[in-house]
């Protein structure tokens, strides 16, 4: 992919991020939740905004699923599609921030320097990487979509937690254990974060 920034230059505005922040009410980042096919990033994500929706939060999910079949239809999941699916999506993520919204992002996003380079995008205080963590085995119990299934059978190729890895974030923000307690109570532990760095 051809990157060069010779003959193009940035156009700055007068409007920046911190004269939307003012008008939001509140700061704008990142939220970045990581984790097994249906271990729960789209279920936490949803009730997440939810909750933040009725404080009068601005924010808008990005989630995998979604986002593969517009922006990104054209990628599959090998390793180097995965990424690019992901630099692109750091670079959505960034907008918005930049929009001042939150915005919260559901990737499976397997791979520690995915997830680094996604995060050098952003300020330090601007991205917060949460874990959903969930058992592998519980994951397929769950199996939503049924995907866990047919990926077993050899119908799905490359298929994370099965025929693709999952690396095990090294240093999240957050962890939340969606296989020990409720959709609910992980929601409350993001939130209760957000308020304690005073991110909210
Ligand atoms: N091979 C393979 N591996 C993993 N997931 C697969 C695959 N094929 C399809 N799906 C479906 O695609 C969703 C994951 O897309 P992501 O964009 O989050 O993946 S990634 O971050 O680029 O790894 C994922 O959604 P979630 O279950 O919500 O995680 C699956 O529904
Ligand atoms: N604590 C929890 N957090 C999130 N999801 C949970 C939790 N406990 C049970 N679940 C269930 O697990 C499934 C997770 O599916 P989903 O949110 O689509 O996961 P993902 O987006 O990671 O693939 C849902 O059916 C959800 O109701």
């Amino acid at each position: 992919m051809g990157t060069s920034f010779k003959n193009i230059v940035w156009h700055h505005g007068v409007i920046g991020r911190r004269e939307r922040q003012r008008i939001n009410g509140h700061g704008s980042f990142a939220l970045w939740l990581t984790g097994l096919s249906g271990s729960g990033k789209s279920s936490i994500a949803v009730e997440l905004e939810n909750r933040l929706y009725h404080e009068g939060i601005r924010t808008y999910i990005l989630d995998g699923d979604n986002i593969r079949h517009g922006l990104n239809n054209n990628l599959g999941f090998s390793p180097e599609d995965r990424k690019e699916n992901l630099r692109r999506v750091g670079e959505v993520a960034k907008l918005f921030v930049d929009a001042g919204v939150i915005s919260i992002a559901a990737f499976i996003s397997p791979y520690n320097e995915d997830r680094s380079m996604v995060r050098s995008m952003f300020a330090a205080n601007e991205f917060i990487e949460i874990y959903v963590s969930c058992s592998l085995e519980q994951c397929e119990v769950r199996d939503p979509k049924g995907l866990y299934k047919r990926a077993r059978a050899g119908e799905i190729r490359q298929f994370t937690g099965i025929s693709a890895p999952y690396e095990v974030p090294l240093s999240p923000e957050l962890v939340v254990e969606t296989d020990k307690y409720s959709v609910h109570d992980c929601v409350n532990l993001i939130i209760g974060y957000l308020k304690q760095r005073c991110l909210i």
